[in-house]
């Protein structure tokens, strides 16, 4: 896949404090690329560095290899909501497809589209300041694409929304990709990025933690766990090799297992007479993933894994 947006050792200090420290990765044309991290990891600084609010103090940015980033080719969903109040949807819209130098004529025909499409029908007369949150938020949202960007940076697009208007969004940012826009989606929601990203790049602490495609992050970093219900004694629980550690509930048990067992080995050691009224094998979810990064758990072991080969897999 072609790379569309190319960022490369970005490095950025407010004041003394560094809070990018070698930020290094690719968006590809047709690609929801996904932008992780806890809060104040450094996801908004380096999508404002893109973006040329700020510069960075080392690094480049290039689009399709040219160091010039064409602001009118670029949609941005900020994470800060609000466009102006006092003006009329369909006036808003147009004035910023206007600043990006898209035809009117096909900017009034796709805004009227994508109204309808987002359950706006008929607010096109009505005042910014008169739309409900949500419904404020469709319209910048739309705003970000109406010009038909090559590149679609969306910081939370989806917090706020009702669940509906979530599968909307979702559909849309899927369609634009499949039409060979490139993505890139910052979203606390793992469940959304798990269900709709290729790839992913994880921040903590403005450094690299995992960069890799959503099946290599999963295949090399999520361990297996198994889930049984039945009621066990946790002693006879505890014998159970190869456990990392066990959550134990009423009459259910989450085994998570190290990493590198073969299930179905693994399988053959549970005692005989254990109660499995039901028993779920899967590797842990993003949302796991995320919280032991986070709190450092695997931290040295997302990055011995995920190591620079790995990134353009
Ligand atoms: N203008 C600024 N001046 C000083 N420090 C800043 C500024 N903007 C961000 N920071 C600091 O930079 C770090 C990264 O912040 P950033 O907003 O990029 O995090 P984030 O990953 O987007 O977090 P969140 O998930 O909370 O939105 C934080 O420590 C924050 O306090």
């Amino acid at each position: 896949m072609d790379v569309l947006l190319s960022v490369e050792g970005l490095e950025k200090s407010f004041k003394d404090k560094k809070v990018l420290h070698n930020i290094s990765f690719d968006v590809r044309k047709g690609e929801i690329m996904a932008i992780l991290g806890p809060n104040g990891a450094g996801k908004s600084t380096t999508i404002r560095n893109i973006m040329g609010i700020m510069y960075p103090d080392e690094g480049k940015i290039t689009f399709h290899g040219y160091n010039e980033i064409p602001r009118n080719k670029i949609g941005y969903l900020p994470e800060e909501r609000g466009l102006y109040k006092n003006v009329k949807v369909i006036d808003i819209l147009l004035y910023l497809a206007d600043l990006k130098d898209y035809p009117q004529k096909k900017a009034k025909e796709r805004a009227l589209t994508y109204l309808k499409k987002f359950d706006l029908e008929g607010k096109e007369h009505v005042k910014m300041e008169e739309l409900s949150k949500g419904m404020a938020q469709k319209v910048q949202f739309i705003s970000s694409i109406l010009h038909e960007p090559e590149l679609l940076i969306l910081d939370e697009p989806f917090s706020g929304l009702d669940p509906l208007s979530q599968e909307l969004l979702k559909e849309e940012i899927r369609n634009l990709a499949r039409n060979g826009a490139a993505i890139l989606l910052s979203s606390h929601q793992m469940n959304v990025v798990e269900e709709m990203c290729d790839r992913l790049f994880m921040i903590q602490q403005g450094q690299k933690v995992i960069y890799g495609t959503l099946d290599d992050v999963k295949m090399k970093y999520a361990n297996f766990k198994c889930t049984i219900r039945g009621k066990n004694d946790l002693e006879k629980i505890e014998q159970i090799p190869d456990v990392q550690r066990i959550e134990s509930k009423e009459d259910s048990t989450v085994l998570y297992l190290h990493k590198d067992i073969t299930p179905a080995k693994w399988l053959k050691k549970l005692p005989d007479d254990m109660v499995i009224n039901e028993l779920v094998m899967d590797r842990i979810s993003l949302h796991e993933i995320f919280i032991d990064v986070a709190t450092n758990k695997n931290l040295l072991l997302a990055n011995e894994q995920m190591g620079e080969g790995d990134e353009h897999a």
